[in-house]
């Protein structure tokens, strides 16, 4: 009897197979017959069973263009480019043929990778993958989420059994690095959803590797709103003769009918308040705020959630952890009305629903990534509404935008509905330290995002009014930011050895000339040549290097009016540390005082020989020649004429000579200052011990600032951040000993010698625990409790 029923079982199971056999095969001879023109609903694609149940029970009825179009190519195994407007079931576009290709290869779970779908954030791969369970559920294929952040050992022991796999190229190179069971040599189909950023520099490396690891038969499908056309994309990825689809090309606009698109003019100090009025204007909408950088998206989350604007916020950005992440995007998925601040993390593919509005508060980097974070919004069919924050100097984007066929129009802010913010912010701020420390971070990190943008044109970090940005995040003072001006000085440095090199030749041809006729008239100009070791020192009348830099970006060179007399070699060369110091900025000096200068230093200007009329020197400006070379060269009568690469040689030589000299000079005052100092200490130490009426105190016991302050709570690496204020006051190496500039520093080390104060030492010391952290004090407290105590001293 069981045999009976054993054998029926194989019998119905090998129908079955037959059955499916018969199945695919009329499927895939009916793949030649699809004709996009003729299809009006799923059901008209030689579809399997399975997808077609699963697209019903999701209410997939009638197939998007861009589905239409594309999956008939998909089908019947031919490479594409897809392109088509955001919102338009792109995602659909390439999971309905990933699910038949593995239909029709009769793929089981023991056959392993047959299906790799690339995207370029976690969140998009979650999606898809949620998407992917919805309309596959009827099949018996095994997917699997291999993104960051996740379990790498649970991927790593799973990978082998997973035939569709939805991975960021990150976490995927990673277990094809160093994972064994990962395998792809069957693989069949390849999918790049996004492909454009997938493939662009971002990504290169990761995916130039991970291509190399791919079979080369296979398919590829390539996915994106604003898809790649660059060749060299496509040789990456050794296409086989590939079927551009974009349903839009023809269209008017690039971007979803349902959106309407403004822009605003708006200065950089302006943006708090203006995001501020919004979110009190549109508290019963959906909104998604893009800015440029993590820091700015945690800062002005924190400090909006303290103001209550009476609506829910959230904040998305990639230095979450994934779980948050993941929370936060179901989260904005499911709510009907808050805001959402995002870095461009959530640019791309994310499918909130319901999003009534995009406000770009930071310009998008191009005019594609444009059009990615307005699509967040009017998604399939739907309608929404986008918002662009320009500032002046980035107006050159619309341009862009027009070229890329986005319909913008412009609107103006109602200045009685702009609500200041700044003073609460600054009160806030006032009271919470670690906000502020945010504060100082987005301020920076802002700068840094529009210092690396790669489209100058648009994005200018010197037309940033960066003091009245940072007071409009709250901040007294604003924070100093390192790279830019180092940036600065590099860049004020290369232009100046340009200037010096120029000068050094019409110095060059200037003497060439006086030599080649003696008779000739020269006339009275002050002498440019030498301005190019000063110049690029630039000592003259300005100690503070900063300041100086600041200005040289706005302005044209200051020099050209500069006094002869003025032009002095060596003249304050201590300034040459670049130190920014809080020395008083010194005023101009006059030609009288200069003269006075040039008496007391006993040093000769810059000299050249003038002559009158006759041809008698009047006055001998020449320069007494320092290097061997110049000397050498002065001296040969012989030479007849003036050989222009000799004289060009010896002024290169006499600039050497003369940057020598001056670093000698530098050398020796340094030294000088340290003997200084160094006598100055023995001197005070000498003077505590003979008044001190009480053994020294080591203060050793006090908080370690690098402690307290050096460190960031999130644990992020700062490199660009620099909590010390702009003061300019303290070399770098103490920068986060303290934190603000309220607070004065105290000198280094001061000994507590009265008894009076023992008293008070011992309450410092209970006041202040073991653990610096856990004082119960502010920092400003223990600041100047420690303050008072030096001072009373
Ligand atoms: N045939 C369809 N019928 C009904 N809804 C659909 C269909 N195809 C897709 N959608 C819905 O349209 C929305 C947008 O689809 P999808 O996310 O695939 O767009 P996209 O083109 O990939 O957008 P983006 O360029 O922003 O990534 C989704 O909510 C999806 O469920």
């Amino acid at each position: 009897m069981a045999n009976k029923r054993r054998k029926i079982k194989i019998f119905k199971s090998k129908k079955k197979k037959e059955s499916i056999d018969v199945v695919i095969k009329n499927l895939k001879e009916s793949y030649e017959q699809i004709d996009p023109n003729t299809i009006e609903k799923f059901e008209d694609f030689p579809l399997s069973a399975p997808t077609l149940k699963g697209l019903k029970e999701n209410k997939y009825f009638v197939p998007t263009e861009i589905q239409r179009e594309s999956i008939g190519y998909s089908l019947r195994g031919e490479d594409i480019l897809g392109a088509a407007k955001t919102g338009s079931g792109k995602t659909l576009a390439f999971l309905i043929p990933v699910l038949e290709i593995l239909y029709c290869n009769k793929w089981t779970h023991t056959e392993g990778l047959a299906a790799l779908i690339i995207t370029p954030t976690r969140e998009l791969a979650y999606q898809i993958f949620e998407t992917l369970r919805k309309i596959g559920i009827h099949h018996d294929f095994s997917a699997g989420l291999i993104i960051g952040g996740k379990d790498l050992k649970f991927e790593r022991k799973r990978l082998d059994q997973c035939n569709i796999m939805i991975c960021t190229p990150g976490r995927l190179l990673q277990h094809m690095d160093e994972n064994p069971l990962f395998d792809c040599s069957n693989m069949l189909v390849l999918v790049l959803d996004e492909a454009d950023r997938c493939l662009d520099m971002g990504f290169e490396n990761t995916m130039n590797n991970i291509i190399d690891n791919l079979p080369p038969e296979r398919q590829t499908l390539l996915f994106s709103a604003t898809q790649t056309k660059s060749v060299k994309d496509l040789a990456r990825l050794s296409l086989n003769d590939p079927h551009f689809i974009s349903v839009h090309e023809a269209s008017e606009h690039s971007t979803p009918t349902g959106l309407v698109q403004s822009y605003m003019v708006c200065e950089l100090h302006d943006k708090m308040s203006l995001l501020w009025s919004f979110i009190k204007n549109h508290l019963h909408h959906k909104v998604l705020v893009f800015m440029s950088s993590c820091k700015q998206v945690k800062y002005f989350y924190e400090i909006l959630c303290k103001l209550r604007p009476g609506t829910s916020l959230l904040a998305l950005y990639g230095a979450m952890h994934q779980t948050k992440r993941m929370a936060v995007y179901e989260s904005f998925s499911k709510k009907q009305r808050s805001v959402l601040f995002a870095t461009d993390i959530a640019a791309r593919g994310l499918d909130f629903p319901s999003v009534n509005w995009v406000v770009q508060l930071d310009c998008p980097e191009n005019a594609n990534e444009y059009i990615h974070r307005a699509g967040r919004t009017a998604r399939f069919q739907k309608s929404g509404e986008s918002l662009l924050v320009l500032l002046p100097s980035e107006l050159a984007i619309l341009e862009q935008l027009k070229n890329k066929k986005i319909p913008i129009q412009e609107i103006k802010v109602n200045p009685n509905k702009l609500t200041s913010v700044q003073r609460t912010l600054e009160a806030t701020l006032a009271k919470d330290h670690i906000l502020k420390e945010s504060a100082q971070r987005a301020f920076v990190s802002y700068i840094k995002s529009v210092f690396l943008m790669k489209d100058k044109n648009v994005f200018n970090v010197s037309a940033l009014k960066t003091d009245e940005f940072a007071t409009s995040l709250g901040l007294a003072i604003p924070p100093r930011v390192r790279f830019l001006q180092k940036w600065k000085k590099a860049k004020e440095a290369k232009k100046k050895e340009k200037e010096s090199l120029a000068q050094t030749m019409v110095e060059d041809l200037n003497s060439n000339l006086n030599k080649l006729s003696d008779s000739e008239i020269l006339d009275d100009e002050p002498e440019p040549s030498r301005l190019s070791f000063n110049d690029s020192y630039n000592f003259n009348n300005d100690d503070n290097s900063d300041e100086e830099n600041d200005n040289l970006l706005t302005l044209k060179r200051k020099d050209h009016n500069i006094p002869e007399a003025e032009n002095l070699e060596y003249e304050e060369e201590e300034d040459v540390s670049f130190d920014i110091s809080n020395k008083k900025k010194k005023k101009p000096l006059t030609k009288a005082a200069v003269a006075k200068k040039m008496i007391k230093k006993q040093i000769k200007p810059n000299l050249k020989t003038v002559f009158d009329e006759t041809g008698e020197v009047v006055v001998d400006r020449t320069k007494t020649r320092v290097s061997q070379f110049a000397k050498e060269y002065e001296n040969n009568d012989e030479k007849g004429g003036i050989n222009i690469e000799e004289a060009k040689q010896m002024m290169r030589a006499e600039d050497i000579h003369d940057k020598k000299l001056f670093k000698e000079k530098v050398k020796a005052k340094h030294k000088d200052e340290k003997k200084k100092a160094k006598e100055e200490t023995k001197r005070a130490e000498m003077e505590d011990e003979s008044s001190s009426d009480e053994a020294s105190v080591d203060l050793s016991w006090l908080p370690d600032p690098d402690k307290v302050y050096g460190k960031h709570e999130s644990g992020e690496s700062e490199d660009d951040f620099n909590p010390y204020i702009n003061s300019g006051s303290e070399p770098e190496s103490d920068r986060s000993d303290y934190e603000s500039s309220n607070i004065h520093r105290p000198p280094k080390r001061k000994l507590l010698t009265n008894k009076k104060n023992s008293n008070k030492r011992q309450k410092l010391k209970e006041d202040l625990s073991d653990d610096p952290i856990d004082t119960g004090l502010s920092l400003m407290e223990d600041e100047e409790l420690v303050l008072k105590m030096l001072d009373t001293s």
